[in-house]
């Protein structure tokens, strides 16, 4: 029972509707896509095999309710779900950020999921697999990282497919491309077209800058 472990950290949890919360990240590693504006290439290669009762004891030394699963890409090990559940077994808030390309139904519908759909400027738009929308329940999210126009325009019509049935509306999020969409282009063509998603800015950023690694 043993999981490739990139980095484990205590933070401000600056993307969701958790936004601004603390939070611990358990980064894990690898991933099997190549977002062209990824932020996170350190987590591409092997790192430190942990058990699950090792990272519950590092993530437990914080004393925080809520975790977070991330990556790279989280679905690609084995463990996982079983790492998702023994944070759950002992009552805490679990968060997944998953790049879409798995079936989140791996993992207990307790957690919650916050799925990318890619766009088509990160070259990766081939890997979505669109099932996961049907698979997702009220306390998912959804989100789309945006750098053009074109982007904007494809999470725009796929929101607009979208019956809400699985997917809160307050939860689906459009976030720009940190230092490639200004957030403000972002917002005007969301106000424009009265979209109802949220304009999802990367918090940890603004306060640490964007290439501070371990916030
Ligand atoms: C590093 S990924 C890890 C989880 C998973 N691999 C995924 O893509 O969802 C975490 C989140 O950061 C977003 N992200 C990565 N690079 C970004 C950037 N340059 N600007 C805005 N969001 C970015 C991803 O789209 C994803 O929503
Ligand atoms: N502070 C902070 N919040 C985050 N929320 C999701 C993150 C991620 O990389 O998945 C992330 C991250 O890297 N840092
Ligand atoms: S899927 Fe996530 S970790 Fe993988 S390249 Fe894309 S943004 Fe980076
Ligand atoms: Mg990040």
């Amino acid at each position: 029972m043993a999981l490739d472990v990139c980095e484990i950290f205590y933070g401000i949890q600056g993307e969701s509707t958790y936004q601004g919360m603390p939070c611990v990240f358990i980064r894990l590693s690898g991933c099997n896509l190549r977002c062209r504006w990824c932020d996170t290439g350190y987590a591409y290669d092997a790192g430190l095999t942990m058990s699950i009762s090792e990272i519950m004891e590092k993530a437990g030394q914080f004393g925080c309710p809520i975790v977070e699963v991330t990556g790279g890409e989280p679905l690609l090990q084995k463990e996982t779900p079983a790492l998702v559940d023994a944070f759950l077994n002992i009552g805490l808030l679990v968060l997944l950020e998953t790049n879409g390309s798995q079936d989140i139904a791996k993992v207990d519908s307790r957690c919650i999921r916050i799925v990318d759909v890619k766009c088509p400027s990160s070259g990766m738009e081939e890997h979505n697999d669109y099932s996961n929308l049907s698979r997702m329940t009220e306390k998912d999210e959804l989100k789309f990282v945006i750098a053009s126009r074109e982007d904007y325009e494809f999470a725009r019509k796929r929101v607009r497919l979208l019956d809400f049935d699985g997917c809160r509306m307050n939860a689906i999020h459009f976030s720009p491309v940190f230092g490639e969409l200004d957030p403000k282009t972002l917002a005007e063509w969301i106000l424009q077209d009265r979209l109802e998603v949220r304009l999802h800015l990367q918090m940890h950023k603004f306060i640490w800058g964007k290439d501070a690694r371990g916030v």
